[in-house]
């Protein structure tokens, strides 16, 4: 199966740090693929590369194709339109606003929005459209994160690290929606939560010193508790079975 998107000899440098240095993977057509790597290796760097968010004073350079565009002369809006979704580690809700407000935002002129596929995984955004974001949970604000962008029809989401600060049952909540959200449309994941990425991932590459360190199965990883270490800093014995 061709992959959704491929990321080629990709180089990023802000402020002088080279801080992607030639990064090539594949995202497979299905299913969750995960990026991993030690904190400040970079993960954030490329999504924001590939959705064209690098800071106005870095370089990047290399090849970033989904199907036959080149994403790396393209601005983020027309990104966006073209079906690739965003959702970014801060989450980025619009506090001031309420649930509703912030989903209305979303919209894109000339669709549909896909209000009932929202609701349907996440109830709780329809009981709380009247409520202000600023005033939900963490967890509750990562769903209307996520929720946001699955109005719109998308070719591939990009998710970051969203799973990060919350409570253990609400991490186990944002895992189950990801996973079925991951049954129509694939998902690039970063993710430090090894018993999330064990129960999500099916392929990894893993970031180190600016370049990929690995790339393969994410279960036959994390069962290589050496390897994991070297790569990620912990072990996978550490993983809650
Ligand atoms: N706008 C910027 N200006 C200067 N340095 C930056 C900028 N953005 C990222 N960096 C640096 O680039 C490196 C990679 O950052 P990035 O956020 O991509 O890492 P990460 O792998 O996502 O880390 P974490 O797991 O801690 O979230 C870090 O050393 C960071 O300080």
């Amino acid at each position: 199966m061709e992959p959704v998107l491929t990321v080629e000899d990709l180089s990023v440098r802000i402020s002088g740090l080279h801080i992607l240095q030639g990064v090539s993977f594949a995202v497979a057509p299905t299913g969750v693929t995960v990026l991993l790597g030690r904190n400040g290796v970079g993960k954030t760097t490329t999504l924001r590369a590939i959705v064209g968010l690098t800071p106005p004073a870095g370089e990047v350079r290399g090849t970033i194709r989904m199907g036959a565009q080149n994403l790396l002369a393209q601005r983020t809006h027309r990104l966006v339109r073209g079906g690739l979704g965003y959702v970014p580690e801060d989450r980025c809700v619009f506090a001031g606003l309420t649930v509703a407000e912030n989903l209305r935002l979303a919209e894109r002129r000339g669709t549909s929005p896909a209000y009932d596929k929202v609701f349907a995984l996440f109830p709780e955004l329809d009981r709380r459209g009247r409520q202000r974001a600023g005033s939900l949970s963490g967890g509750q604000q990562q769903m209307l994160a996520i929720g946001r962008v699955l109005l719109n029809d998308n070719r591939l989401l990009l998710v970051d690290e969203p799973t990060k600060g919350l409570a253990p049952k609400v991490v186990t909540e944002v895992a189950e929606v990801l996973e079925r959200v991951a049954k129509s449309v694939p998902v690039l994941l970063v993710e430090q939560n090894l018993a999330v990425v064990r129960r999500l991932a099916r392929d990894a590459v893993v970031l180190a010193a600016g370049k990929v360190a690995w790339t393969g199965d994410a279960r036959e990883l994390l069962l290589e508790t050496a390897l994991t270490k070297s790569l990620l800093g912990v072990g996978s014995a550490e993983v809650s079975h």
